[in-house]
């Protein structure tokens, strides 16, 4: 795993003289000013970094705009340096020369104070190279950055003045532009300056709406708007008592700021049975923001590698931290074989995501959901990765029964009118989700003939349905004898 670029372990690098670095980054003048700045502790008498682009070269120095004669010229330089190379990527794979050049000064000693440093927005660096390369990633800026970027901002614009008086409004700001980068709020900022009409809560609002928009562009993630409560949630008092718990000892404040964040739980259990539910109850009960993670997209590789997409999913969770990182279809990709197959794309991925798992320092609580975790390897499931694994099974007669209540109020039918208890034994086997239908497709029915749904109504359309527990009656018996050894039911009457 890459480490994040921060002005110390940058200066420490290029004092102790790595000649070669890859920064991954999606904002290069961002990463151009902390260079710059970092540069100045890095060594006494340091010039400021120079850097090239394909269409320029070497600002003011003739004859460098050519990739090779670039990084020639920069190879040449006397004394200490630093020559950031901003397009040339883009021409080194198939280009020998630059490639025997780069491996040629990594290999000479010289005296500390000299280092080439290689910008992009993943490090695609030929395989020939890679042992050359030291990797640094410049992440999406945290709250403090977020701040002090406000802070220059002041004294500019009465508008942002205005803006930046009240505390309350700085803080509401830094937590919209979390997991945004600083060109994005930039860019806000500037919006309201010009419109002049725009006061705190829209310009708070506007960076939601972009934050929404970049996660969605990803193809990956996506904020989940959630008031899930508890009691929208049938049975599971396992699940909600562990969640209470963990708010009675932790406090809703600190939850909530992420000081007190457990690591992470894994809810498993067939289709329908409320898990992604539990997922939504529980950041809004911690008052957190929810971003969903699709598993199945990731390993798809439509919108790059599963390793490179995982890598960056991770660290916007993090920028956005404390949050909740929803991973949804956790055993999405994986067979058993596929993951064993040395090497194989999911064993990557999954590699990653334990690695980032014991190793992340922000307040990011995964609540990773599957349904065939048999699928899941030891590795995933060994104790100390996640807190708790959870099997949600299918419901029992109570819980049925709670599960109906709730879908009836959810749509506004008087409870009083039906007769629960038997609407719960007609329903033995149904997942909650087939509960819920069968109420919804008997209100549609009563709907459509102008009167009021019946008892008969729901008992008709629970007939009608042929549950998953009869269509996958092999299977779920597999799952729950897997779960029984491995796993905490979610409710109390589960695996009877
Ligand atoms: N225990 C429950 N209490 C109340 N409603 C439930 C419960 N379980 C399922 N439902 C209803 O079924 C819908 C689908 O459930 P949910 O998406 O949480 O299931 P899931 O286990 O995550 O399924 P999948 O694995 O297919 O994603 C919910 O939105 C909810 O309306």
């Amino acid at each position: 795993m890459e480490e994040l670029l921060t002005l110390t372990n940058f200066s420490q690098q290029v004092a102790a003289g790595t000649p070669l670095l890859y920064i991954t980054t999606d904002n290069e003048s961002r990463t151009e000013a902390l260079i710059t700045h970092a540069a100045l502790h890095a060594i006494k008498g340091m010039p400021g970094p120079l850097a090239w682009n394909c269409t320029v070269g070497f600002l003011g120095h003739e004859g460098t705009r050519e990739p090779l004669a670039g990084l020639r010229w920069a190879v040449e330089q006397e004394g200490p340096g630093i020559f950031i190379f901003k397009d040339l990527d883009w021409f080194w794979h198939d280009n020998p020369f630059i490639q025997r050049t780069l491996k040629d000064f990594s290999a000479v000693r010289r005296p500390p104070g000299k280092t080439l440093i290689f910008m992009g927005s993943r490090p695609d660096i030929p395989p020939a190279l890679r042992e050359e390369f030291l990797l640094l990633d410049h992440g999406l800026p945290d709250r403090k950055e977020i701040q002090a970027f406000l802070e220059k901002n002041r004294g500019k614009d009465p508008f942002i003045d205005r803006l930046l008086a009240d505390e309350d409004t700085v803080s509401r700001l830094v937590v919209a532009a979390q997991g945004l980068d600083l060109l994005n709020l930039d860019r806000a900022l500037r919006l309201a300056r010009v419109s002049k009409g725009g006061g705190p809560d829209e310009v708070v609002a506007a960076l939601f709406r972009t934050k929404k928009q970049q996660l969605r562009k990803s193809g990956i993630m996506e904020f989940v708007e959630n008031d899930v409560t508890a009691d929208q949630l049938g049975g599971m008092e396992n699940l909600k008592s562990w969640m209470e718990k963990r708010e009675k000892a932790f406090g809703a404040e600190g939850l909530s700021s992420g000081k007190n964040l457990p690591r992470g739980v894994l809810v498993m259990g067939i289709s329908g049975c409320g898990k992604s539910l539990f997922v939504k109850a529980i950041a809004a009960r911690w008052r957190l923001p929810l971003v969903r993670l699709d598993m199945a997209t990731v390993y798809e590789g439509t919108f790059g590698s599963p390793e490179s997409s995982l890598r960056k999913a991770c660290k916007t969770a993090e920028a956005l931290s404390p949050c909740v990182l929803w991973i949804d279809e956790m055993e999405s990709g994986i067979s058993n074989q596929g993951f064993k197959a040395e090497g194989g794309p999911a064993s990557r991925v999954l590699g990653y995501f334990l690695t980032w798992m014991q190793e992340k320092r922000h307040p990011v609580f995964v609540a990773a959901t599957a349904n065939a975790i048999e699928m899941l390897p030891a590795e995933v499931l060994r104790k100390g990765r996640f807190d708790e694994i959870f099997y949600v099974a299918l419901p029992g007669l109570s819980e049925r029964e709670e599960i109906v209540r709730i879908h009836l109020r959810k749509r506004g039918f008087p409870i009083e009118n039906f007769e629960l208890g038997m609407l719960a034994h007609a329903a033995k086997g149904f997942s909650g989700a087939e509960i819920e239908q069968a109420v919804a497709s008997a209100g549609f029915e009563s709907l459509a003939q102008n009167r009021a749904m019946t008892q008969q109504d729901i008992m008709e359309a629970i007939s009608r349905t042929v549950p998953l527990s009869v269509t996958m009656a092999e299977q779920i018996k597999k799952i729950e004898a897997w779960a029984f050894k491995r796993a905490v039911p979610a409710s109390a009457g589960a695996l009877r």
